[in-house]
């Protein structure tokens, strides 16, 4: 994805209306929507114009817009779709000559991508909605049949999106071709009006995400040009013709990008949230730790260390593991841009699990980061719950946690069986035909010796899920039931391998880089890598012991290390924060500000509550009062 010229982040935090009078959490559920609205369209203002001086393709946004909107919104913002899957959805999907046509208006259109529905989310070859091709208008006649084919989620689509990608069922000449995507102008340009047979509008309150404008969308013999499905990869000619793709799964291309591109949005809101508690737990004194000296920094216990330096590491695996994703993606879109579908399963498969990995993983960092902060990490200045109900929506979005890791367990026991069969594997799975032919090493209690351990474990785990499913089948079960009854450990497959992947990554991209940077950076950046690889060797202890030669002594020696570590951090924990770099416009946070007065942002961003405009709320006159003096003795 070509990177934009970055706008200034001071010229965008500098523009005076970009800011809130009013803490976004003391809005209306409609004046959130409508804030988020105003500062957006400032922003797409500057993003358009941006784009238009240099000549670019005016659709695409430039890579920080994410981080600048980001601080702007303090929520999300409800053209994120247009930028994170519509246009990537045309690029990925549509043929040259429909892209020219369908992005010709360049910022001048905004969009979303309208797959889930009501009924169907994960389950795609179930959705509902239908696209009939009329062969004696030219046209697909779209239709919502029932009010579980309704599409439902879609960011943008309530109030927002006039143009959406829509997934339907494609049928022509009475045939259905499974789900395609489809180009679909859904409101008026000039007064935004629903276009007629659209039911349009918002789904709702949510946990969070309350300013993504998520929507639902109705079809009634809503009729679109033919030429308004994407064919770059399956086409549907004049006379009916269907010319099917080399690879039906292309279709789902646009789901493979933006998984790839959560591992580095993870990343970034991890980031955050350790900048915060942080920069707070340096700041915040409470308790001894000799009975005989003052109160001491949070930051010096070391269960806080222990709770806190993992986000920091996980951070920085995330952003290492995304960028070597994110070459793995262009190497295979370029590799099947001639012709090659050879590597699409297995990127499908890495995506699926790292993707999973990351955004559960940010959850449960970004929740032990608030828990960090004690009472102050509950309030909403914090910027800590908002960063925990945004990062978790992703374990959902974009491919239900569940659903992905059974997708890489599949790829996995293929693999599995192709080892067995003595065929070559991809690097990334490699280590299954090692283990198949017992040529693994002793354990070694060093960081390539735990990602080897960490192997060691997946490929256990696969050769007793291969062996699950095989009993099952034996004792009668179909293959899909035998699948379904061996899924408890499926999971586990991909949750080890996504592991086992990540500690590899981060260990050895910070090993091949170390010589390139500084003393400092190289031993700070490997101490973080071993922290996480180390971390990661003692929560699978269990595993390790099962699988490997590991024994109660290398673990030991093991935690003994994982405390060096945390000691050795422990003095640069603020400065490896605040390399972050983010700013206080964009961290939004009274507890991570750079210049640490914690307790007076937090006794300003108070007073703003509007409670505090009287001394005495006009409740106690009209409700409390009578009640009080009533029951007065
Ligand atoms: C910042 C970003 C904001 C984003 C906001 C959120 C946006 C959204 O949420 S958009 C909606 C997201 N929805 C989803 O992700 C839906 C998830 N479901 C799916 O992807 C599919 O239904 C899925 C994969 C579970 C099953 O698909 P289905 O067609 O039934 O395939 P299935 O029968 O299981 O066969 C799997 C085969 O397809 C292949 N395959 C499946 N998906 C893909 C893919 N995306 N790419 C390539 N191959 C694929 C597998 O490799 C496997 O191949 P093989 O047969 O060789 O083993
Ligand atoms: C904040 C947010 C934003 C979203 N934005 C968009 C958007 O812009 N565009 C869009 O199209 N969609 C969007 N979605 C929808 C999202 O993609 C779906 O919610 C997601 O794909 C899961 O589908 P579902 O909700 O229908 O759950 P279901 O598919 O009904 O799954 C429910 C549960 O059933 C279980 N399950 C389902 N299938 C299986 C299986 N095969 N094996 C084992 N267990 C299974 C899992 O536990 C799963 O959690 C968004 C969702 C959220 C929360």
């Amino acid at each position: 994805m070509k990177c934009y010229p970055v706008p200034r982040e001071n010229l965008v935090l500098s523009i005076d209306n970009l800011k809130d009078d009013i803490p976004e959490e003391y809005l209306s559920h409609k004046e959130c929507y409508e804030n988020v609205i105003r500062k957006g369209s400032v922003l797409y203002d500057i993003f358009s114009e941006l784009s238009k001086d240099r000549k670019h393709k005016a659709h695409q946004a430039p890579s920080n817009a994410y981080r600048i909107s980001d601080g702007i919104m303090q929520n999300v913002n409800p053209f994120l779709l247009h930028f994170a899957l519509f246009v990537p959805a045309i690029t990925n999907q549509a043929t040259p000559e429909q892209q020219a046509e369908f992005l010709k208006h360049g910022f001048g259109i905004i969009g979303t991508y309208a797959q889930t529905e009501l009924g169907h989310g994960t389950f795609l070859r179930g959705l509902e909605t239908t696209a009939t091709l009329d062969l004696e208008t030219d046209e697909f006649v779209l239709n919502s049949p029932t009010l579980t084919s309704y599409k439902w989620w879609p960011g943008g689509l309530g109030h927002t999106a006039n143009h959406c990608v829509v997934m339907a069922q494609l049928y022509v000449k009475g045939k259905c071709h499974g789900p395609h995507l489809f180009f679909v102008q859904i409101r008026d340009i000039e007064t935004h009006e629903p276009l007629p047979g659209l039911k349009l509008g918002e789904i709702g309150a949510k946990m969070g995400f309350n300013t993504a404008d998520n929507g639902f969308l109705g079809f009634h013999n809503f009729r679109i040009p033919r030429n308004n499905m994407l064919m770059k990869n399956s086409q549907v000619l004049k006379d009916g013709t269907y010319v099917e793709s080399k690879n039906e799964k292309l279709t789902y291309g646009s789901m493979v990008f933006v998984r790839v591109y959560l591992l580095s949005d993870m990343a970034y809101m991890l980031a955050r949230a350790a900048t915060i508690s942080v920069r707070y737990s340096a700041v915040r004194h409470q308790s001894h730790i000799k009975p005989d000296e003052p109160e001491v920094q949070i930051l010096d216990f070391v269960i806080q260390q222990h709770k806190l330096f993992i986000s920091i590491a996980t951070s920085h695996a995330f952003k290492i593991c995304g960028l070597w994703l994110w070459q793995t993606y262009s190497k295979v879109m370029e590799d099947i841009g001639k012709g090659s579908m050879d590597r699409l399963p297995e990127l499908h498969a890495l995506s699926c699990c790292l993707k999973t990995t990351s955004t559960r993983d940010a959850g449960w960092l970004i929740e032990q980061c608030r828990l960090a902060c004690g009472g102050h990490g509950y309030l909403m200045s914090s910027n800590l719950p908002s960063l925990y109900t945004t990062a978790t929506a992703a374990i959902t979005y974009e491919g239900e946690s569940t659903v992905l890791l059974l997708q890489t367990a599949r790829y996995l026991i293929k693999s599995w069986k192709r080892a067995m069969e003595g065929e070559s594997l991809p690097a990334t799975v490699s280590f299954l035909s090692e283990y198949f032919n017992k040529r693994y090493n002793k354990w070694e209690n060093t960081p390539k010796g735990i990602v080897d351990g960490l192997k060691l474990v997946v490929a256990g785990v696969t050769k007793m899920c291969a062996e699950s499913i095989q009993k099952h089948v034996s004792r009668g079960q179909q293959y899909e039931e035998a699948w379904n009854s061996s899924s408890v450990q499926l999971i586990k497959a991909s949750e080890a391998y996504s592991r086992a992947l990540l500690c590899e990554v981060f260990w050895f991209e910070v090993d091949k880089v170390s010589s390139t940077l500084s003393n400092n950076l190289a031993v700070v950046l490997k101490q973080l890598a071993e922290l996480y690889i180390t971390y990661w060797a003692l929560e699978k202890r269990g595993d390790l012991l099962v699988y490997t030669t590991i024994s109660k002594d290398d673990l030991d020696k093991l935690q003994e290390r994982y405390e060096e570590l945390l000691a050795l951090i422990r003095p640069n924990a603020v400065g490896l924060v605040d390399s972050f770099d983010i700013r206080d416009e964009i961290l939004c946070s009274t507890l991570g500000a750079y210049d640490g007065r914690v307790y007076e942002r937090m006794m300003e961003h108070a007073l703003k509550s509007p409670l505090n405009a009287e001394t005495v709320n006009q409740s106690f006159h009209k409700y409390m009062k009578p009640v009080i003096l009533k029951h007065k003795i």
